[in-house]
């Protein structure tokens, strides 16, 4: 098989993030990556909207990691947040087993939204471009017991809305409305546009 790539940059990404699905995303625009987990504080106000929760937390993430960013010739940092949202409630990832049924028990047989933020720095400039993109997601109708095998495969523990619709969790999605990567965690086509605005092309 023919291997195909973009033509060279300088442009170096550093991921701001602990996250797996992240690091194998952003692998996909076939730039160099570096990854510096970040560890911002994730509280924000009563009364924010999704969106502006999930730009904030990025925007927090990325710049956690500026600093260090910055040693790295031509790096752009990428920090992004993802959220669950059901009749107007956020829900991040489960705290327990117990969570993780009752957020599953909610959100089986109906559709909700997932919020993915997503905040890209120039280190060197400071330029930043903050945006977000929304997936609605369509849950097939789940037995009681069908949840509770579902949540000790494990999987959902480290999960906005306690599933992920990239491994076991692809069963419990009928369809959905939007970006896939959105619900994943990186949207990697936002993020080739965003990078558009530092002149980068991709493709
Ligand atoms: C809904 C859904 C979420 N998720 C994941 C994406 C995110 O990693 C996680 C939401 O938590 P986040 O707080 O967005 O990210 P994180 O703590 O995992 O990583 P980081 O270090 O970048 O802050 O839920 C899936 O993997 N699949 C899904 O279907």
């Amino acid at each position: 098989m023919t291997q195909h790539a973009l033509p060279e940059t300088r442009a170096t990404l550093v991921l701001a993030s602990t996250s797996p699905r992240r690091q194998q995303l952003i692998g996909l625009l076939g730039l160099p990556v570096e990854i510096m987990p970040s560890h911002a504080d994730e509280d924000t106000p009563e009364g924010w909207s999704p969106a502006r929760i999930v730009e904030e937390l990025a925007q927090r993430k990325a710049s956690a990691v500026l600093e260090r960013a910055s040693r790295t010739p031509g790096a752009i940092v990428v920090g992004s947040d993802t959220i669950v949202v059901l009749d107007g409630d956020v829900l991040g990832k489960p705290k327990d087993r117990k969570e993780a049924v009752s957020m599953l028990t909610r959100l089986a047989g109906r559709a909700h939204e997932v919020f993915t933020g997503l905040c890209s720095i120039e280190a060197e400039s400071g330029r930043t471009v903050v945006s977000h993109s929304v997936t609605r997601v369509f849950m097939r109708a789940l037995t009681g017991d069908q949840i509770a095998r579902y949540v000790d495969s494990g999987e959902p523990m480290d999960k906005a809305g306690a599933y992920g619709i990239q491994e076991i969790g692809a069963m419990l999605v009928e369809r959905i409305e939007g970006d896939f990567f959105t619900v994943v965690g990186l949207p990697v086509s936002m993020l080739a546009s965003q990078l558009g605005e530092f002149g980068l092309q991709l493709p």
